[in-house]
């Protein structure tokens, strides 16, 4: 039987069992299990196509096509790739877009002053550069005060040094705000360098998983950094032999 329950937890900020989700009677995630806690900062890597966005999507509640349990926070957000603003609403009227009641513009402000737009407040999306509209929607995403903030390869389009900054931003605003994160990315390095935890998804299961136990802020000069890399990249698959000829 088909079951479907999001409401609150307070032991888990993530509580998934059972979990298949099919499409054309192909279970893409198939009976998946994971549990993240309250505050934890976890990383999900796995092969294209491998249904890392399915699962985000499921916690999102945006599918709730599915078998199995998944509990999760009712305060929760979630970023994309695509910073998916409206284009014909000024940035903090896209933050504040689906809240309930008739927020002022200094909610916004206080966002967006956290992620470093409060310059920007009154702007078109349009104008905004694409380290600026992914500020914008990660504010989007905070203003729910979430106790889960889902993310789903949030700088996948950045160029490497915005990359830099927005990954750095997105480790301060989890430092602050304590909520757990669930963060789906390609870049083994972003998920060494932010998460408590990567988790490497295959065959429609967490197949593996990997405690991180460095202190922050964490350098990829540190050799136990790189070992982990190299770990998780011979789990994904990767070849890291030519790397280090
Ligand atoms: N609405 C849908 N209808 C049919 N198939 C779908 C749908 N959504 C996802 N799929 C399929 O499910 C599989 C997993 O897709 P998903 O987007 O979750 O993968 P992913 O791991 O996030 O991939 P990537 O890393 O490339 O973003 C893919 O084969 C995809 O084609």
């Amino acid at each position: 039987m088909a079951t479907d329950v999001h409401r609150p937890v307070t032991a888990h900020a993530v509580r998934v069992e059972g979990l298949t989700r099919a499409f054309d009677g192909r279970a893409v995630i198939d009976d998946l299990r994971l549990d993240i806690a309250p505050g934890e900062f976890v990383a999900l890597l796995g092969r294209s196509g491998c249904g890392k966005s399915t699962l985000l999507r499921i916690l999102a509640g945006l599918d709730r096509d599915i078998q199995g349990t998944a509990l999760v926070p009712r305060r929760r957000a979630v970023a994309f790739q695509a910073p998916r603003l409206m284009p014909w609403k000024k940035v903090w009227r896209n933050v504040l877009l689906g809240l309930p009641g008739r927020p002022e513009r200094a909610v916004a402000e206080r966002v967006l002053d956290e992620v470093g737009l409060g310059h920007r407040i009154g702007a078109w999306p349009k104008t905004l550069s694409g380290g600026e509209a992914q500020r914008a929607s990660l504010a989007r995403a905070l203003v729910r005060e979430p106790d889960l903030l889902l993310l789903d390869e949030p700088f996948g389009a950045l160029d490497a040094l915005t990359r830099i900054k927005a990954q750095r931003l997105v480790g301060e605003v989890w430092q602050r705000r304590g909520c757990a994160v669930l963060l789906v990315t390609h870049d083994v390095e972003e998920a060494v360098l932010l998460a408590d935890r990567v988790l490497v998804m295959d065959g429609g299961r967490i197949a593996h998983e990997q405690r991180i136990d460095l202190d922050r802020p964490r350098g990829i000069t540190d050799p136990r950094f790189a070992a982990l890399r190299a770990g998780l990249l011979e789990r994904l698959g990767v070849d890291t032999a030519a790397e280090a000829s």
